[in-house]
């Protein structure tokens, strides 16, 4: 029976303006919180389904338009209200993997299956993210830490949840897959998100690193995977850096996902403190100095794992990377300058040589 669906994926009064947009889907720095609006709320939906139109996904694999469309309202309404970790953060980091995906170093090395499990993972990664980290849920015995007895607990959760989505026969997108390539989509979408738990970070870095010591490029420049480890690493490092891609965004889209990520890390301190528990670093809403952390964000995590992407794939990430350094340097600038008062603070302002220019701030 044939179920008409709406062009875009999603009902909206906007569909010029949104199939507008949607025209930039392959450009990094798209605005996912226009779509969110434009879409009706449906940012996940609109954007996963049409990657999956852009790469001819639904014809290689006999998906059926209404089924993938049902899957993903479902997955979309499967992402917790909070902060940062919501639907809209699923539909960016989708979004940003995809134009990864793009890089013309990667050019014919990846399999449609290997590229379908990569957006499917990247859409999935946050599923049901209750907006507090996997130390929360350990020191608080939550269901979910003894479920998965406190080893990437959220990392397991969204990949349990998104996997149940698809024993529904309406939702279940992969149905016309052969066993064997089911197998192999379920191992790297478990592989790729159990990589997005930063507590993996510095060993993904690390073996990163390594890989762009020994790469191998054909005749023009396009990266040789022999391996399924080697494959393998290369995605989950891809969607490593899709999570970690905020600061590498244009400015005001940074800035807004900053805002989001520490009302998320403050709800937490403000539970913590309820609990009498230890606030957890940059979770306490009263000693806040957004700018000294996403310096410090920037200078250790992010800025280290993007400009070894950037030698991976050179010089497909090179202006991305430039964006990264012009956003840390914009956040330094605040954290000197007395004008920086956004980053207010009480107490303890005297103890740390760091904090001496914030003071200024209050003279
Ligand atoms: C305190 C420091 C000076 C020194 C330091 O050790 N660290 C690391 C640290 O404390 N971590 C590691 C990252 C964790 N983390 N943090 C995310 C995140 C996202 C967007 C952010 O801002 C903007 F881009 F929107 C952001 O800003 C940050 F400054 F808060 C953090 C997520 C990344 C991936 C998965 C889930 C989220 C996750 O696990 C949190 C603990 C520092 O960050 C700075
Ligand atoms: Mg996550
Ligand atoms: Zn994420």
């Amino acid at each position: 029976r044939k179920v008409s669906v709406p062009e875009l994926g999603v009902e909206t009064s906007h569909t010029d303006e949104l199939r507008s947009l949607m025209s930039h889907i392959n450009d990094w720095g798209l605005d996912t919180f226009r779509i969110e609006d434009l879409s009706c709320q449906r940012p996940l939906t609109a954007i996963t389904y049409k990657i999956f139109q852009e790469r001819f996904l639904l014809r290689t694999y006999a998906i059926e338009p209404h089924t993938l469309i049902s899957y993903l309202l479902t997955l979309e309404d499967h992402y917790q209200q909070v902060p940062y970790h919501n639907k809209a953060h699923g539909a960016d980091v989708c979004q940003s993997m995809h134009v990864l995906l793009n890089a013309s170093a990667l050019d014919g090395v990846f399999t449609d299956l290997e590229i379908m499990s990569a957006i499917f993972a990247s859409a999935v990664h946050d599923v049901d993210h209750p907006g507090v980290t996997n130390q929360f849920l350990i020191n608080t015995r939550n269901d979910l830490a003894i479920m998965y007895n406190d080893e990437s607990v959220l990392e397991n959760h969204h990949l349990a949840v998104a996997f149940k989505l698809l024993q529904a026969d309406e939702r279940n997108i992969f149905s016309n897959l052969t066993p064997k390539q089911i197998k192999t989509l379920r191992k790297m979408v478990i592989d790729m998100v159990l990589a997005t738990d930063m507590s993996k970070h510095m060993q993904l870095l690390a073996d990163l690193k390594t890989m762009v010591e020994s790469k191998k490029v054909t005749g023009n420049n396009i990266i040789m995977l022999e391996s399924y480890d080697d494959r393998i690493q290369v995605l989950q490092n891809m969607i490593h850096c899709a999570d970690l891609s905020n600061p590498t965004k244009p400015l005001d889209i940074y800035i807004k996902w900053t805002d989001r990520i520490m009302e998320e890390f403050w709800r937490q301190g403000d539970k913590e403190r309820d609990l009498g528990l230890e606030i957890s670093p940059m979770c306490d809403r009263h000693v806040a100095s957004v700018e000294k952390h996403q310096v410090g964000f920037i200078e250790f995590i992010v800025h280290p794992l993007w400009e070894t992407w950037a030698d991976l794939v050179y010089p497909d990430a090179s202006a991305i990377l430039e964006t990264l350094e012009q956003n840390r340097d914009w956040y330094q600038a605040r954290l000197s300058s007395p004008s920086s008062s956004s980053s207010t603070t009480t107490g303890n302002l005297s103890n740390s040589p760091s904090n001496i220019h914030i003071s200024s701030a209050h003279h």
